[in-house]
């Protein structure tokens, strides 16, 4: 058994995202967004899934900040869903979705909890879908006006800020793969995302300072962790792809002022060029305070012409895998920090860390060991991570509760918290009995 003490101010939270656990999709003034359209789509979503209700947190927002007072968390990290905040996109503002933003923010300060908030977690409004997503600058603007309304009204209540979720599940995961919304299978389309997304989030932070909000604000990028199969150059180099997508091709624009020209080139080849405009890369370059890092796993990757965009194919090792699919394995994150580290030692927040472990009721209780398992590999790689100096401030699990996960429905369960869906009742996980006592204790005792 080892004891893993956090420093005094380490921030311990959870995470959620609107589209995930709201519900209310047609209630206070809310417009459509592209995973209502994506969700309704046959074929898109398991089960024929939905955000219609989800965990109805839209109601029951006040069950959900007691749930999080029990655990004893200092910091829950959400999204404001800009669907509430103006219907349509970028025409008239709805008081009503503000006010129960305020509503809840205000709930969370009073319960003690720090409000970290994402600004864009995927719900785009399908107005501006419609007229081409975020590769048309209409949506990059319309992004800054909600982004300013979100500012001038949230400024001195809510102190963490970041522009958007992983931008690689925007731009590649739902424009080049099609998996997520709004599904298109077009790597120029991708790359057109991408940079609209770079170019909103420059200037969303143009704006920040300018109106002169209170507290840090961030971007929070994914995580793709991947070691060579073979130390062949081809392995190595189909993992400096894997790797640079999800990371460099997003934060050397922010940190550098310009992309990784390997990934420029590589995608030169396949035909495809990256739509910079005049000023553009000054924009995206806008000194930021923070990042938030998503990891979930990593890969041990190859070579194969045949692999897709990046022709970089991870190899099934064999090691024990979460009821979605992903290995285990703690280490990717350890090796990560250390690469992001080339940006700078930047204070980081692990914005989102599970385990997808579909254990049900058993009664009355869930005994959702390999989840805690996880998160004391996990748990203990961070505390390796700030003992080498690095920047790390805060933790946020994902997620507080079992959530819509996206294109796989609701069978899959990443919460400390169970969700019937029928009934609404949230039974906490044993999961959550243990990260309640790590919190309470500022350390881990690991159990064997
Ligand atoms: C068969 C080919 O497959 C290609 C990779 O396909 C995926 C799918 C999904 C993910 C994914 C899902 N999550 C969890 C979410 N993060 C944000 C929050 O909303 C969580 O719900 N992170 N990454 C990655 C890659």
């Amino acid at each position: 058994m080892t004891i893993f003490k956090f420093p005094q101010d380490f921030r311990w939270g959870t995470a959620t995202a609107s589209y995930q656990i709201e519900g209310a999709t047609q209630e206070g003034g809310r417009g459509v967004s592209i995973w209502d359209t994506f969700a309704r789509t046959p074929g898109k979503v398991y089960n024929g899934d939905n955000g219609d209700v989800a965990c109805d947190s839209y109601h029951r927002y006040e069950e959900d900040i007691e749930l999080m007072k029990k655990l004893g968390i200092n910091t829950y990290r959400f999204s404001i869903a800009w669907p509430r905040i103006i219907p349509d996109g970028d025409g008239e503002i709805n008081r009503e979705g503000l006010d129960f933003y305020h509503r809840f923010v205000d709930a969370l300060i009073a319960a003690g909890i720090e409000p970290f908030l994402t600004l864009y977690h995927w719900d785009l409004p399908q107005t501006l879908e419609d007229d081409g997503g975020w590769g048309n600058r209409r949506t990059v603007d319309a992004f800054v006006k909600y982004a300013e309304v979100i500012f001038k009204e949230f400024s001195g209540k809510i102190n963490f800020w970041l522009t958007f979720n992983e931008p690689w599940c925007i731009a590649f995961l739902s424009n080049l793969l099609g998996i997520h919304a709004p599904g298109n299978k077009d790597l120029q389309t991708s790359i057109n995302v991408a940079h609209g997304l770079l170019v909103a989030h420059g200037k969303a932070v143009q704006s920040f300072r300018r109106l002169g909000t209170t507290g840090q604000i961030g971007i929070a990028p994914n995580v793709c962790w991947a070691e060579p199969y073979s130390k062949s150059p081809e392995d190595q180099a189909a993992c400096d792809r894997s790797i640079a997508l999800n990371t460099d091709w997003f934060l050397d624009p922010i940190y550098k002022g310009s992309y990784p020209q390997f990934m420029v080139d590589w995608f030169a080849e396949a035909g495809a060029t990256v739509p910079i405009q005049e000023g553009d890369m000054e924009i995206i370059s806008q000194p930021i305070d923070l990042l938030g890092i998503n990891y979930y796993t990593m890969g041990i990757n190859r070579f194969n012409p045949e692999a897709g965009a990046l022709q970089s194919e991870e190899v099934d090792m064999g090691l024990t895998k979460t009821d979605i699919g992903w290995p285990v394995e703690s280490r990717g994150l350890y090796e990560f920090m250390h690469y992001l580290q080339k940006y700078g030692n930047v204070d980081v927040y692990i914005t989102e860390n599970g385990a997808c472990i579909n254990d049900d009721l058993e009664n009355g209780k869930i005994n959702d060991d390999r989840r805690i398992s996880y998160y004391e590999q996990h748990l203990a790689q961070i505390h390796r991570i700030i003992n080498d100096g690095i920047n790390l401030k805060g933790y946020m699990a994902w997620s507080l509760m079992d959530n819509f996960e996206w294109a796989e429905g609701y069978r899959m369960r990443f919460g400390l918290v169970h969700m019937d869906y029928r009934s609404l009742v949230r039974t906490p996980k044993e999961s959550y009995y243990w990260y309640q006592s790590v919190i309470k204790n500022n350390w881990l005792e690991t159990r064997n």
